[in-house]
């Protein structure tokens, strides 16, 4: 129990970093009082130094010369809130390397080289906590390694990503354009420097591979995780999910069973009666499902300066906690399990269908026959004019549980046959 205080080497002072450094001064005591050091914050590491600052720091604390920070023996820990792949991974090996415990909020390192910076970080006897990576302010990671380590977790659902869930809500309920919505994101910090990541379903995908490796105990790669994102999702598509009685979100899924591992990310509609479906705004949720404990689910704010700062300090205050145990470094391999992907044939769901279609007799005859032949069987057909063109009708399906091969197949036909003039939309159903 040796130390009196922990000093900090911030890399990053933008809207995670900017929350740090809120926290750090407004929870001094409580976090005195739960580690019995002081967190000093000794150097901030930015890119552009002309940058007018929403905080403003002590003079001399924000430096742009990385090795002042990671060359300075007086710091303890390093917090990595600056994102990207490098230099971040480059300055968090160095720090590890000298002997530094990091903290990071970076998902797509760690969803990238997670593994090998865990293993340096064990070598060097050093601590790596990540946190802040899923879901902002939801203690989601702790949750499945220390509150899961009794049980077997068979099936995660996630909203996991804060600023499609912004952009959905505000489609869905204020009939906002999708760039509206976005830029309101960016600017209350939610996206990405790239919003793309976020947008097309990849941020959500790096996520659900941390989260499956962990509930898993495998790794699972960026790679295994199948992904679509939102951009090609219409109101039209929004309102008759509505109509229908479900929500669209952007869903990551980790599934295990028999035949092995299936995760993937996708525009989702949600039965309104599912509590993901009340997941609204910026907040995310979690859903776990483990053979012992049965359904849990967690929620909270999923990006956001704050929310995100305070997963960040969680850590932080782990790491002091082990320093002054003296046990850094000595953590339990986590990845024991085989990794078995599924194919699309034992991947199964329901699916929403939204076609185009000749309005004549036999149409929905046809369709059911190809379905049929797939052992694809319908629960929902909705029917209606379609605005268009009155020789034709817009036609609504909803499968029963199908197979992804099979609705794939069926999706071929229907995109070649001549009666069926377009396939607007597909999406998986959920609940
Ligand atoms: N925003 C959120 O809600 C959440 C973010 N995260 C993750 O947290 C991390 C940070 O995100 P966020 O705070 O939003 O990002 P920002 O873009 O707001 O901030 C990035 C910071 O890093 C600094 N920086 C960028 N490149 C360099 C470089 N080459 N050298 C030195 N400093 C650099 C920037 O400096 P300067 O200010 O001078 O430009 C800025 O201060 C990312 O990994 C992100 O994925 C995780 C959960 C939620
Ligand atoms: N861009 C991310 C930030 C948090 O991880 C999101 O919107 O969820």
């Amino acid at each position: 129990m040796g130390k009196k205080e922990v000093n900090i080497g911030l890399i990053g002072f933008g809207t995670v970093g900017t929350g740090v450094v809120r926290l750090v001064h407004a929870y001094q005591e409580d976090l005195y009082k739960q580690t019995g050091v002081s967190i000093h914050i000794e150097r901030i590491l930015i890119k552009d130094p002309l940058k007018e600052r929403p905080l403003s720091v002590q003079h001399g604390l924000l430096t742009t010369d990385p090795s002042t920070l990671l060359n300075d023996p007086n710091i303890d820990i390093v917090i990595e809130v600056m994102g990207g792949i490098e230099p971040a991974k480059t300055y968090i090996q160095k720090a590890l390397e000298k002997g530094k415990h990091v903290v990071t909020a970076n998902k797509d390192l760690m969803a990238l080289y997670g593994d090998e910076l865990l293993q340096l970080a064990a070598r060097c006897g050093c601590d790596l906590y990540y946190e802040a990576s899923v879901a902002g302010g939801i203690p989601i990671l702790k949750t499945i390694t220390d509150g899961f380590s009794s049980d077997r977790i068979t099936k995660m659902i996630g909203i996991v990503n804060g600023t499609t869930n912004y952009i959905l809500t505000k489609m869905m309920r204020e009939a906002v354009s999708f760039e509206e919505a976005l830029k309101e994101a960016q600017r209350l910090g939610y996206a990405e420097q790239d919003p793309t990541s976020d947008v097309d379903g990849l941020d959500a995908a790096r996520k659900m591979a941390i989260l499956a490796s962990l509930g898993f105990h495998t790794g699972i790669n960026v790679d295994d995780v199948s992904c679509k994102g939102i951009g090609g999702i219409t109101v039209e598509d929004l309102n008759f999910a509505k109509q229908l009685g479900y929500t669209m979100k952007l869903v990551g899924i980790a599934k295990r069973d028999e035949w092995g591992i299936e995760v993937s990310v996708e525009p989702t509609l949600v039965k309104d009666t599912h509590p993901l479906a009340a997941v609204n705004d910026v907040f995310n949720a979690v859903y776990v499902y483990g053979e012992a404990v049965g359904e849990t689910m967690f929620y909270g704010p999923g990006a956001g300066e704050l929310p995100t700062a305070t997963a960040v300090l969680s850590d932080l205050v782990s790491v002091v906690k082990n320093i002054q145990l003296g046990v850094t470094g000595k953590h339990m391999p986590l990845s024991y399990s085989e990794k078995v992907l599924k194919g699309k044939e034992t991947i199964y769901a329901k699916f929403f269908l939204r076609l185009i279609v000749q309005d004549e007799c036999g149409v929905l005859a046809k369709i059911a026959e190809w379905m049929a032949e797939e052992e694809i069987s319908l629960e929902k057909v909705f029917q209606k004019p379609y605005i268009g063109d009155q020789s034709q009708a817009e036609l609504i399906l909803v499968t029963h549980f199908a197979s992804k091969k099979s609705i794939e197949h069926v999706l071929d036909l229907l995109k070649q046959s001549d009666f069926i003039k377009e396939v607007k939309s597909c999406y998986r159903v959920e609940g």
